[in-house]
């Protein structure tokens, strides 16, 4: 009868989490359906990372559950992929030893990982670099190669930690176009954080507002847009209402 049920990812119930004596969240609820891209938008030091950290089992809430495909996942990792805001690709290593590193990580021999690497270096933009070394690569292609990376230890749920928060506006507004257009053929769910409202309106599907620390969801806003978005959209009428509407919020 439930379609939403049906279809749904992940769902945050009720978190809450302290710190010591500092409340960062207060009552959190979330969810995220199959191939959604979500963002949340919020202060600076409202607690949108303990979310994350929270989600992939890194931390256990203080009350509330975290549930993927329906099962019970609260304080357990492993299960969905997460990109910092720093997501650091090691030196040392070629790029595709550092894309391969979590199948190898998860027991993989070296030359297979490599095998099953190496055909998303087309669809990461990175076909060409997959010997050569961190430090030979653009800023966005350090972080196409991350992203790689993090969908490699899990497809279906990513969550991203202000990808191109470090990036220039260029390079940031290039970034975007490319996660979009490949998002759909990558079959994933997606959270994203993000500071920036236009980059959140232009990238998901929905957003959620989260206040000031103690962290409540303030809002939660259906983003109606044509899911095949370019960089004209930043123009459209509707597009500049919600970027007004949420400014009032924030
Ligand atoms: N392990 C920890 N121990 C103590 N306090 C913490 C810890 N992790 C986070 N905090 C505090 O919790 C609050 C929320 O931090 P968090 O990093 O989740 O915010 P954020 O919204 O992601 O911030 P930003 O947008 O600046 O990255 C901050 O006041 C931070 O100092």
């Amino acid at each position: 009868m439930n379609t939403f049920l049906n279809n749904e990812k992940l769902k945050v119930e009720n978190i809450k989490k302290n710190f010591g004596d500092t409340e960062v969240l207060e009552n959190v609820s979330l969810s995220v359906k199959e191939k959604e891209f979500v963002s949340i938008l919020g202060p600076s030091g409202s607690g949108k990372s303990t979310i994350f950290n929270i989600v992939s089992g890194l931390l256990k809430p203080d009350c509330g559950t975290i549930n993927i495909d329906g099962k019970d996942f609260t304080g357990k990792t492993g299960r969905v992929s997460y990109m910092y805001q720093r997501d650091l690709l090691l030196p040392w290593k070629k790029i595709i030893d550092n894309v391969a590193m979590p199948l190898v990580l998860k027991g993989e021999k070296k030359k297979k990982a490599r095998e099953e690497v190496n055909k998303y270096f087309h669809i990461f933009g990175l076909e060409g670099f997959e010997h050569k070394y961190p430090f030979q690569l653009s800023g966005g292609m350090k972080q196409r190669a991350a992203l790689l990376r993090t969908y490699m230890f899990s497809q279906d749920i990513m969550l991203l930690d202000e990808p191109f928060g470090a990036l220039d506006a260029i390079t940031r507004s290039k970034m975007q176009l490319w996660l979009l257009d490949i998002i759909n053929d990558l079959n994933a769910s997606v959270v994203f954080i993000t500071h920036d409202i236009e980059e959140a309106i232009f990238l998901s599907d929905r957003i959620y507002i989260l206040s000031d620390k103690p962290a409540v969801i303030k809002e939660e806003i259906i983003v109606e847009l044509p899911k095949k978005r370019n960089k004209d959209i930043i123009t459209d009428k509707k597009f500049n209402e919600l970027k007004k509407y949420i400014l009032e919020i924030l």
